[in-house]
């Protein structure tokens, strides 16, 4: 069986008498789209938190790329490749979409020793943010500044940056919010092709996307994961039909 890329095992996180991750259990596996969902406050954003490292779990584990990395920095598990966007934009708005993904190469790179050159003559740093933006489907959009892109070609910028960084896997945390219905399609015709490049763990409420996109979903209610499965299995469920999904189907 293949390895999964992200496993997390009893997660368990309080705040005061509040569990809010209540042993948690689940992985991602190579290729695939992972949906969590759950009513607010069910625990999800805390979840994502633990596992990108910006809240420290009390108790459990999370193995990334068959590594424990749940004692690790955030700086160190996106180094290792844990790529999160859509909570804090990484774009600089002024630059254009390829010198957007050319910083992520270059800081990918490593290299700071760019005397000789003006950084948008240097191949070393154009072709490859030129790969990585045909890859996400923005390759006709290069030269265009971030602040001019729509909504959603912001998000599939921020996923080349991430993929430029060295991204393996994904945590989205609410993609669609905020956007239309037109560009919440677009935007769940890019997820459905980006989980060839790397799977998604995907935390979402727009339930047309996830039953639309997720290979598998995690039902999260009260910090406690009470099923997981595929779409037709979670439709099915009885408990989360009571618990969650009421007339969504
Ligand atoms: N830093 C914190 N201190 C205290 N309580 C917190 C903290 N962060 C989250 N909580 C509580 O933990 C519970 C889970 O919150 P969380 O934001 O993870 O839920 P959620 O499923 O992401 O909700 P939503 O769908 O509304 O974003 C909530 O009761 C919340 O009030």
């Amino acid at each position: 069986m293949v390895e999964p890329v992200l496993q997390i095992s009893d997660l368990v996180k309080s705040f005061g008498a509040l569990r809010a991750t209540d042993g948690v259990t689940l992985d991602l596996h190579p290729g695939e789209i992972h949906a969590l969902i759950g009513p607010n406050g069910a625990g999800k954003s805390t979840l994502i938190h633990q596992i990108c490292g910006t809240v420290r779990q009390d108790s459990g584990t999370i193995r990334f790329a068959g590594q424990d990395i749940g004692g690790l920095g955030v700086a160190e598990r996106a180094q290792r490749g844990l790529g999160r966007t859509f909570q804090v934009s990484s774009l600089a708005p002024e630059f254009s979409a390829l010198r957007n993904v050319m910083l992520a190469v270059q800081a990918k790179q490593g290299s700071s020793f760019r005397f000789f050159k003006p950084a948008m003559l240097d191949r070393s740093l154009t072709e490859p943010a030129m790969t990585v933006l045909d890859r996400v489907g923005l390759a006709e959009r290069a030269r265009i500044p971030a602040s001019e892109l729509s909504h959603g070609e912001r998000r599939q910028l921020e996923i080349a940056i991430a993929l430029a960084l060295g991204s393996r896997a994904f945590l989205l945390d609410e993609p669609m919010a905020g956007m239309g219905p037109e560009g919440s399609k677009t935007l769940t015709r890019f997820l459905d092709r980006l989980r060839q490049e790397a799977p998604i763990l995907l935390v979402e409420h727009d339930m047309d996307a996830v039953f639309a996109l997720a290979d598998r979903i995690s039902v999260l209610v009260y910090g406690r994961i009470i099923a997981t499965g595929t779409v037709e299995d979670i439709r099915r469920d009885p408990a989360v039909r009571s618990a969650y999904l009421g007339d969504h189907d």
